[in-house]
Parts: C-alpha cells; sequence; structure tokens
C-alpha cells in the first residue's frame, strides 16, 4: 500500500479475528453500492465533514426530548445542512451534484442526521419530486428556484381523513371560475380534511394538493395543484386555511405530519399544475397522454422506497451480524467455552439471507429505475407509453415486496440480538419503527399487490391470445406449452420453477374468476371473492423478479474473481432461502418435488457453513459509518458492553440517585406499610 496511510482501528478480539481472514476486496463491494470509486470517496467526504460539525450534534439523545424539541432539532438540522450544503466552498469542490445529493439524503442525512423524521423530507422528496416531473417547463422556472434555495418549503397533500386508497374518491374540490381566472380549492365534509402529509403540520408554507377538478359542473378527476398555505415571513397560515399537526405516530416522530383543510381558497388558475394535463383561460380542459401520469410522484417515491428499505437492511444486518460475532451465550459441546452465538446455525439463517437480501434488493431497485428513466425519457419526448403499464406493476410489486421483507428481516434482527436488540440504544427499534410505515405510505401494499394481480391477469389472457407483452411478464409466452415440472436446481432452473407457479397459480385462478362470471357474478365481485389467491400469485411474480435480476446482474458482473464467488455464495443463498421459504407454493403447482426440496435445504446449510466466516467481512463492505449505525451492538469496534452501560447511563432517571418520584408517591405507601 505505498503512499496509503493505513489507519488501525480499535475493535475487540472477535471482530479483529473475523476481519483477519478475508475472502474477497471489501472496497469493491462498497463501490458497487456507492455506483464506483469515485463516488465511495466523495461519500466518504461529505461524511466526514457532516459528522464532524458541531451544529449537527444533538443536544441530549432525542429519545430523552420532548414532543416539541424532536421537531424544533431535526428543524435546525435540517435547515443548517439545507444551508450549509448549497452554500459550503468545500461542499461545493467535493463535487456536489445530484448524485452527491442522493448519498446525502439516503446514506447521511435519512438515517445519521435525521434519526426519526426529518420536517424536510417531504420537499426533496416529493415537493421537488411533483415540480420537475409534473410541471411544464415554464411552470418549473417559477418555482424551482423557490424551493431549492428554500424560499418557500412545500409537500405533498393527497390522502384525506376519509380516503388514502382510493384517490378517485379524493374530496378536495378545484372548481374553474373563468371570470377570474382562478381555481376555488375547498374541503366540503371533515373526511375531505388531508390527513398525514410530512412536513404539513408547521414547517410546509406551500402544497402541492391533490384535489378533484371541476370544470362547468364536470368532473375531470384528482390533479394536483399548487397552493399556499402560509404567508411569507410571518408564517402565518393564511385566510382559508386551517393547517396543524396530527400528534403522535408509532415512529418518525420528528416529522410534522399534518392535517389541512380549505376554505373556499382562491388560486390563480396558473397554479394547477399543468405538464400533462391544462386548463386553459376559457376553461377548455386538455387531456393527458394518459390519465395516470399525475400519479407519476408517487411511482418515483415508489422507486425511491425500494433503495430507501435496502439501506435500512443493511444497517439492520450489519448491526445484528457484528452483534453475533462478540455475543457468547450457552455451549455447543458442553464444558466448552461459550461460543459466539453465530456459531449457531439458526443464528446464521437469521443474518447471512438478509446479508444476501441486501444484494438482492439493490439489483433489482437499479433495474426499475432503469426503467423510471426510460419511461420518463419517452415522456419527455412526448412518445409513446407503451411502458406505463410495467413501470407501474413493476414500482408496486418491488415497493410491496421491499417494504415488507425489510420489515421482516428487521424484526429478525432484532430478536437476534436478544433483549438488548430491544432497547433504543441498539438503534433496531427505530430502524423498525421507521421501516415499517413504508408498507402503509405510497400505496398500502395489499392495494399494490391487487394492482400487481390486475396487471398478471391481463397479461395472462394476452398471452393466451398469443399478444405482445410486457418485459417482466415475457416468460408467459415460453410456458404455455411446457410441463410443470424442472429438472435441474441451478439457479435458472429455480427461477424458471418461480415462472411455472406463477402461471400455474393464474391458470387456477383465472379459471375461479371464469367460473364466477359464468354463475353470474358481477366481475368486480368476482374479483373480490378470488383477491387473496391473487395476491399470493402477485407476490410470487415478486419475488421471480428479484431472483431473475440477481442471477442476471451476476451474469453482467466484471468484478474481481473473489468479490464474484462472494456474490454467487450470496445470490445462491438468496435463491435457496426464497425457495424453501415458498415451498408449498413450488411444491403445490408441481414445480419441484419433495426430495428436490430436501436437497435443497441440504445445501442451504452449507451455504450458511461456507458463508459464516465471512459475515463480518460482508457487512463491513457495507461502509456504514458508525453514525450511521447509532448503535450500541453494531459498532465497527464491537466494544458492546461498554457502550451499553455508557448510554444507560445517559437517562435522566439517573441523574439522581433518589427520584422526586420517590418521595411523592412510593415514600408514603412504604411508610404506611412499615
Ligand atoms: C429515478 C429515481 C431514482 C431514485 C429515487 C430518488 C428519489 C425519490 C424521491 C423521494 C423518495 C425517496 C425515498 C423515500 C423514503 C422515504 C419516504 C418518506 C416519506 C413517504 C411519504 C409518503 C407519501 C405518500 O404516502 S403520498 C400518498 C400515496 N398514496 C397512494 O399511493 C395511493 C394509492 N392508490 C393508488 O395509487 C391508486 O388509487 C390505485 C392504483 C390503487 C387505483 O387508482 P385509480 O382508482 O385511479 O385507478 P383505476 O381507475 O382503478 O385504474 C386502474 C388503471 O390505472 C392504472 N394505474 C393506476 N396507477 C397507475 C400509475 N401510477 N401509473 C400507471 N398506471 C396506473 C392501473 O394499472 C389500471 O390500468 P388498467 O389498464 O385499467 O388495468
Ligand atoms: C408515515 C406516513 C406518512 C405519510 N405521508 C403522506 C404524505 O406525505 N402525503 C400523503 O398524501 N399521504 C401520506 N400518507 C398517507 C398514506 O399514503 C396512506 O395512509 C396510504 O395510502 C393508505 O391509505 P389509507 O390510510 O386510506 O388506508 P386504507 O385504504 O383505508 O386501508 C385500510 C385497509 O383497507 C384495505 N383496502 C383499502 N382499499 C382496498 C381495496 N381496494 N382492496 C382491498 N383492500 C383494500 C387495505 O389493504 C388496508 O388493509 C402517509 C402515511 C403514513 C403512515
Amino acid at each position: 500500500m505505498a503512499g496509503k496511510q493505513v489507519q488501525v482501528r480499535f475493535c475487540v478480539p472477535d471482530l479483529q479475528k473475523e476481519r483477519a481472514n478475508c475472502s474477497f476486496n471489501k472496497e469493491e463491494i462498497t463501490n458497487i453500492f456507492d455506483g464506483g470509486e469515485h463516488n465511495t470517496e466523495t461519500r466518504r467526504k461529505l461524511q466526514n465533514i457532516i459528522f464532524s460539525d458541531p451544529n449537527l450534534q444533538d443536544p441530549i439523545p432525542p429519545d430523552y426530548m420532548s414532543h416539541e424539541q424532536r421537531y424544533e432539532n431535526e428543524l435546525r438540522k435540517a435547515v443548517y445542512v439545507m444551508k450549509k450544503f448549497m452554500t459550503d466552498p468545500q461542499l461545493q469542490d467535493i463535487g456536489g451534484g445530484p448524485e452527491a445529493i442522493k448519498w446525502m439524503y439516503n446514506s447521511i442525512l435519512r438515517h445519521a442526521i435525521h434519526k426519526d423524521g426529518n420536517p424536510l423530507m417531504l420537499h426533496f422528496g416529493m415537493f421537488l419530486g411533483a415540480i420537475m416531473g409534473q410541471m411544464s417547463e415554464e411552470q418549473q422556472a417559477e418555482w424551482l428556484p423557490k424551493a431549492m434555495s428554500g424560499e418557500i418549503i412545500g409537500t405533498y397533500t393527497q390522502t384525506e381523513l376519509g380516503h388514502g386508497t382510493f384517490l378517485r374518491g379524493l374530496e378536495t374540490t378545484a372548481t374553474y371560475d373563468p371570470v377570474t381566472d382562478e381555481f376555488i380549492i375547498h374541503s366540503p365534509t371533515i373526511t375531505a380534511t388531508k390527513w398525514w402529509p410530512g412536513g404539513l403540520g408547521k414547517t410546509s408554507s406551500f402544497a402541492v394538493v391533490m384535489a378533484q377538478l371541476h370544470i362547468r359542473g364536470q368532473n375531470y378527476g384528482p390533479h394536483p395543484f399548487v397552493v399556499q398555505l402560509r404567508e411569507h415571513v410571518t408564517h402565518a397560515s393564511r385566510p382559508g386555511i386551517t393547517v396543524g399537526e396530527i400528534g403522535p405516530r408509532l415512529g418518525l416522530n420528528s416529522n410534522d405530519n399534518g392535517f389541512l383543510r380549505f376554505d373556499n381558497v382562491r388560486i390563480p388558475r396558473t397554479n394547477m399544475v399543468m405538464k400533462h394535463s391544462k386548463v386553459l383561460k376559457d376553461g377548455t380542459y386538455v387531456k393527458p397522454k394518459s390519465a395516470k401520469l399525475s400519479y407519476g410522484v408517487m411511482v418515483l417515491t415508489r422507486v425511491g422506497i425500494c433503495y430507501d428499505v435496502c439501506w435500512q437492511l443493511m444497517r439492520a444486518t450489519t448491526i445484528a451480524t457484528r452483534y453475533a460475532a462478540v455475543r457468547h451465550q450457552s455451549e455447543l459441546e458442553v464444558g466448552e467455552a461459550e461460543p459466539q452465538i453465530i456459531e449457531y446455525q439458526t443464528q446464521q439463517y437469521k443474518v447471512l439471507p438478509m446479508i444476501a437480501s441486501v444484494y438482492a434488493i439493490w439489483f433489482a431497485a437499479d433495474t426499475l429505475r432503469h426503467t423510471y428513466m426510460e419511461v420518463q425519457k419517452n415522456i419527455n419526448k412526448g412518445s409513446d407509453l407503451d411502458l406505463l403499464p410495467e413501470l407501474h406493476a413493476s414500482s408496486c410489486a418491488l415497493k410491496a415486496l421491499f417494504s415488507t421483507d425489510v420489515t421482516d428481516g428487521i424484526s429478525v434482527m432484532r430478536l437476534g440480538c436478544g433483549g438488548h436488540g430491544y432497547l433504543a440504544s441498539s438503534n433496531l427499534p427505530r430502524i423498525y419503527t421507521s421501516t415499517t410505515p413504508s408498507q402503509t405510505y405510497e400505496g398500502e401494499n395489499t392495494v399494490l399487490w391487487l394492482q400487481v394481480a390486475r396487471f398478471l391477469i391481463k397479461s395472462f389472457r394476452e398471452a393466451s391470445k398469443g399478444g405482445r407483452l410486457q418485459p417482466s411478464v415475457a416468460y408467459f409466452k415460453n410456458h404455455q406449452t411446457q410441463t410443470r415440472r424442472i429438472t435441474d436446481l441451478s439457479n435458472s432452473g429455480l427461477v424458471s420453477g418461480y415462472e411455472r407457479s406463477v402461471l400455474s397459480m393464474l391458470e387456477a385462478v383465472a379459471k375461479q374468476l371464469q367460473q364466477y362470471s359464468e354463475e353470474g357474478m358481477r366481475y368486480e365481485h368476482a374479483w373480490n371473492a378470488c383477491s387473496v389467491r391473487l395476491v399470493n400469485v402477485a407476490k410470487v411474480h415478486a419475488r421471480y423478479i428479484v431472483c431473475d435480476q440477481f442471477v442476471k446482474a451476476l451474469a453482467k458482473y466484471e468484478g474481481s474473481s473473489g468479490v464474484r464467488q462472494i456474490m454467487d455464495q450470496l445470490c445462491r443463498l438468496y435463491m435457496i432461502y426464497s425457495v424453501t421459504n415458498d415451498q408449498g407454493i413450488l411444491l403445490k403447482s408441481g414445480a419441484l418435488t419433495p426430495d428436490q426440496c430436501n436437497l435443497l435445504e441440504e445445501e442451504l446449510g452449507e451455504l450458511l457453513a461456507a458463508l459464516r466466516p465471512e459475515a463480518v467481512n460482508l457487512v463491513d463492505a457495507f461502509d456504514l459509518h458508525d453514525e450511521v449505525l447509532d448503535s450500541t451492538l453494531g459498532a465497527w469496534d464491537g466494544d458492546v458492553y461498554n457502550r451499553l452501560y455508557n448510554e444507560a447511563m445517559k437517562s435522566p432517571l439517573n441523574k439522581v440517585d433518589v427520584p422526586d418520584a420517590y418521595y411523592k408517591y412510593l415514600q408514603p405507601l412504604m411508610k404506611s406499610n412499615l
């Protein structure tokens, strides 16, 4: 390593031993997740600046703050970061740009600085997303500089008290008044109250508002409008606007999720977000190429969520794996020293498949991002929207699958840390409460699965007619005439097993739908009567996509043989873990036999043993800074017990030996019993 300074960092002997023999180049893996060597270098420089900045420290651990203190503390940091990032020459020199903003947002800010939600998250995520993706060029020229500079802060307000899922049921209205060239935004009922949007309660001065567009008595459906909520400078809510915060939630409590009501609020016509649909001055409605283009911000956010949960899983697996290497418990052989808990196969089964899942999610999310960008390019060029159904179905499928897998995975990581995993200082509870809402927001998962099923049933019927199929279901064509049984258990054989199972399930449910229809049931009711099966087939199709993408990503990989080998093992583990979890489905469809399932279970055990020595190195390769982990159990040095003890000392109850509450309540009770 001539010319390079090798930094020697302290870590406990257990971790030293784990790190002593690494069979692959960790840095090469780090570069995969950063998107290249240069990006890794930039991220590390940004981290050093951000984490050494005293303005970004919390004065006391946020867990001991009040609701108001948490909000204020997060807003202070969020505004500081926004200003610093835009003005600090040191940060500009590092090479800011969109990529850097992405890492800043994801791996540094979202997880390390804003531990429990950020009041500006929706401004950067969906308000800017709506401006850039949904506004015409003239509108962007007006709104983008103001939003980027922080002159205005916005959010995305769609969900109402009465409706979140069913967008056509939204009640907020935007009625065009041609006399004044304005829209009148109104909440006609209590259930029309906007409810949930992040940053809405106290932070945002503007919002993109989804409202039913009414022109001359005709309803054209939900459309986005920009509405000013609060005055410039005083920030007082404007006339006709009632806005506030909705109160404590399971997690993300530093983000002021809010409510909002409109009492006939007038906005200029040009505040309708008009890239796709338009209303002209005379009240003429100009239709978009597809009515669903106004849902584009949601699609982008679903893509973003796939990455977001992947980062959460990286954090949880890093914590649980390092802890499993330093924690000793019980005996493998009577009388012998207590082994590291990672020696137990059941513990390996907890952490290793989740490490493999990080890769699986990452590769599939990357492919989805490319589809998103291609569709966006086509929209901007004004060319066809052929890929829109594919993007919608895949983004629904992967957002639903990954948010569920990762939430469940984090829960397993917490259980894998025993009692200490339940402590806030392990950070696993907060990682869990920050991840589980992703199963609800941006499309409740069951509802998204049903959207996927709708796409599958349509495609299945198309395939049987020999019609054109979208890329993710191109496999429907291959299997029309094939037998169900797979004969080889290689990765591509198992992918084919999933394909065959999806087709078998689709065949059965399509038959049931048909039968109900023939019995006179209306299609929508037949659909509802089959919806459990429909959700199940959508899930299996999603798992197929992820397995297929993992295998394809590795086939293209051109890095070193060491990394290639470890990724091959992880891919194999992911495949077998998935297939053995789904074996009931694969057996039922006839894709696998019980003997084949036994062989796979044996191989699973062998893979766990083979990957066990690499576990700590694999999570080290995610290169998550201790500040990003924020965990007593997962820090790089593995000094778990000192960290646990020191964190406990920070409890305000420990400031005094005997608390006031003793004198108020306990002492009288104890005295009276003397
Ligand atoms: C390039 C990107 C790279 C990186 C990404 C980087 C940044 C991303 C930006 C930021 C996010 C980053 C990280 C996120 C991290 C944390 C997130 C933090 C906060 C989260 C905030 C959450 C905010 C919200 O929750 S906003 C509210 C979201 N609400 C919903 O999602 C509602 C769900 N409901 C629906 O989507 C729809 O109502 C429905 C789909 C269920 C039904 O719609 P509708 O009733 O109108 O449809 P139908 O009439 O039934 O018709 C169905 C037909 O329409 C097609 N369809 C539906 N939707 C779409 C779509 N979006 N696109 C295309 N087509 C669509 C459907 O397929 C049917 O077609 P068919 O041909 O008739 O079958
Ligand atoms: C932390 C958090 C942040 C959020 N941020 C925002 C934001 O910034 N902006 C915003 O606009 N919204 C936001 N939301 C709202 C979120 O998008 C909605 O909660 C979500 O879309 C689900 O809608 P809902 O709450 O109306 O649930 P519902 O649709 O009422 O769901 C309740 C149950 O009914 C079932 N169900 C509903 N419809 C169907 C159907 N057709 N078929 C079968 N089952 C069905 C669901 O599966 C679920 O089990 C946020 C929510 C959370 C939790």
